[in-house]
């Protein structure tokens, strides 16, 4: 008996000092090891920006963690929070919804607590990338085949923070900097006629199913199973007129043009500033 009280002890404190050993105070961007490229440094200076501004740790509990590339260090900061004994004691209370598939796999492998939007229909704040910004903060998002649950975090949210680099700040109208077209999600059955509407009815240049190769043959499918289409309608004045043709249009699930939904975008460029779009 004495000798299991031992052994719980030791199991006790290993457990403690290897807990200890993990927790670390919140670090300081430029001080962690520099990225591979200028580009993902860029992306890391926006998103840690973006958190630390922007997330009231004590009272943000149900947070959006959106997808792509950028997002990566959104996740990776809210992580840094869980560790640090100052916010901990908050962090350890946060449910991260994820927008998908990669942004389920970043909350899990950053140690942040999973939920879904069907548990939580209303959060606290989102972090979320975007393709391109316009002026007015409108946005192009789907790049990545995300578009349906981000919007639907995003709309559910009482804030929306875009993260991005410099590459995404359009000018002026979107579709200047993005010329790959309106990411739009169908359901697969209704694509031929998804396609020809927005050629004959909506005038789009150049309308294609997005395909997979070479990672798969045939087209992409996203999370929900659907097929997405990249509509090419050059430089876009309107994008709330647009959003709401192609969204009556048979077929359509949602498209990848966000209209009054984000409050600010955080820019990170090359020389590791970061500017703030509001
Ligand atoms: O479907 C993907 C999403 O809308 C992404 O947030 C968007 O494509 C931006 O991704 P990244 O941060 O990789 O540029």
């Amino acid at each position: 008996m004495l000798q299991n009280f031992s052994r719980c002890v030791q199991f006790v404190r290993f457990n403690a000092r290897s807990f200890s050993l993990r927790m670390s105070p919140l670090p300081d961007v430029k001080n962690l090891p520099v990225l591979h490229s200028t580009l993902e440094q860029a992306k890391r200076f926006a998103a840690y920006r973006a958190v630390d501004e922007n997330l009231d740790y004590a009272n943000h509990r149900v947070i959006g963690v959106g997808s792509g590339s950028t997002v990566i260090y959104v996740a990776e900061r809210l992580g840094q929070y869980l560790l640090d004994p100052k916010f901990s004691i908050y962090a350890s209370q946060f449910v991260c919804i994820p927008t998908g598939f990669q942004s389920k796999e970043l909350i899990l492998t950053n140690g942040l607590r999973l939920g879904s939007i069907e548990q939580y229909p209303a959060l606290d704040i989102v972090f979320d990338g975007a393709d391109e910004v316009d002026v007015n903060l409108q946005l192009i998002k789907g790049g990545g085949g995300c578009l349906f649950q981000e919007k639907l975090v995003s709309t559910s949210a009482a804030k929306f923070i875009v993260v991005a680099d410099y590459r995404k700040r359009s000018p002026k109208y979107l579709g200047t900097n993005w010329v790959k077209g309106v990411p739009i999600e169908v359901v697969p059955s209704g694509y031929i006629r998804v396609l020809n509407d927005l050629k004959c009815k909506l005038k789009c240049k150049n309308a294609v199913l997005r395909q997979g190769a070479p990672a798969k043959a045939g087209p992409v499918v996203t999370d929900n199973c659907n097929f997405i289409i990249d509509a090419d309608f050059g430089e876009i004045e309107h994008p709330e007129n647009l959003h709401r043709d192609i969204k009556m249009l048979v077929g359509v699930v949602e498209t990848g043009l966000f209209i009054d939904n984000a409050q600010k975008a955080y820019f990170g460029n090359p020389d590791g500033s970061v500017e703030l779009q509001v």
